[in-house]
C-alpha cells in the first residue's frame, strides 16, 4: 500500500514537540563530555546502532576529540510500528570485539530489550567492556530489567510515541530537528 504522505503531514502538524533542538543540542553536548572523561584513553570502538542511532551518533561522534574506532550494526524490534516485537538482526558486527572497549549509541531505551541484547553479544564476543549512550531514556514501569540502565544518558522522557533526532514514524520524520512525540500514543 503506498504511504499516505498526508497521514504523515498530519502527524507532524499535531505533535507536541517535547525537547526543542537546542534543549537536545545541549544534551548531546554534555553527553559528549561525559564519554569523554570516561573513554579518551580507551581506543574505544564505537558502533551506531542504525537506523535510529543515526543522528545521535554523529553529533555525539564529531564531539569526541580523541582517538576512536567507529562501526554500525543493525538490530531492530519495531520495524516501523509503533509497538515493539521480536528482536531482528539486520547487520551484526563484523569487527573483532576481542578485548575492546565498546560503546554502543543509539536513540532511546524504551523497554530495553534491543540495548540488553547488544550489550551481550558485544560481551559474548568478547568486549572487555561495554557501555552503551542513549540520546532519550523512557520512563514508565515496563523496561524489561529494571537494574539495566544506559551508561550516558541525553534527556529523559515522557511515556509516549516519540520522533525526530533519529526516531521514526512509520519510517518517517527520522530528519526532524527536535523531539516530538505523536498525538494520542
Ligand atoms: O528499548 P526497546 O523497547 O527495545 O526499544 C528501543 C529500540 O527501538 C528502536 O529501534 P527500532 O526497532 O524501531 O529500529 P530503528 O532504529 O530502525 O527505528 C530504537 O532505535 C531502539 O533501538
Ligand atoms: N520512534 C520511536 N521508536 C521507539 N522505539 C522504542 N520506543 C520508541 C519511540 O517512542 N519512538
Amino acid at each position: 500500500m503506498p504511504t499516505d504522505l498526508e497521514h504523515i503531514q498530519r502527524v507532524m502538524r499535531e505533535a507536541d514537540c517535547l525537547h526543542p533542538m537546542a534543549e537536545v543540542e545541549a544534551a548531546i553536548s554534555r553527553v559528549a563530555q561525559e564519554v569523554s572523561n570516561t573513554l579518551r584513553d580507551a581506543n574505544p570502538l564505537v558502533f551506531c546502532v542504525m537506523n535510529g542511532g543515526l543522528i545521535f551518533s554523529g553529533k555525539l561522534l564529531t564531539q569526541l576529540n580523541f582517538p576512536l574506532e567507529q562501526s554500525y550494526l543493525h538490530a531492530s524490534r519495531y520495524r516501523n510500528e509503533t509497538s515493539g516485537g521480536e528482536l531482528f538482526w539486520k547487520a551484526k558486527p563484523e569487527v573483532s570485539l576481542m578485548d575492546r572497549d565498546v560503546l554502543i549509541i543509539d536513540d532511546i531505551l524504551d523497554e530495553g530489550h534491543t540495548l540488553m541484547a547488544i550489550v551481550d553479544f558485544c560481551k559474548r564476543s568478547g568486549a572487555r567492556a561495554v557501555y552503551t549512550a542513549v540520546l532519550l531514556d523512557k520512563k514508565h514501569e515496563r523496561k524489561a530489567r529494571p537494574d539495566f540502565a544506559a551508561d550516558f544518558i541525553g534527556l529523559n522522557c515522557i511515556d509516549r510515541y516519540v520522533f525526530g533526532y533519529g526516531m521514526d514514524y512509520k519510517g518517517y520524520w527520522r530528519n526532524a530537528a527536535g523531539i516530538y512525540a505523536v498525538k494520542g500514543l
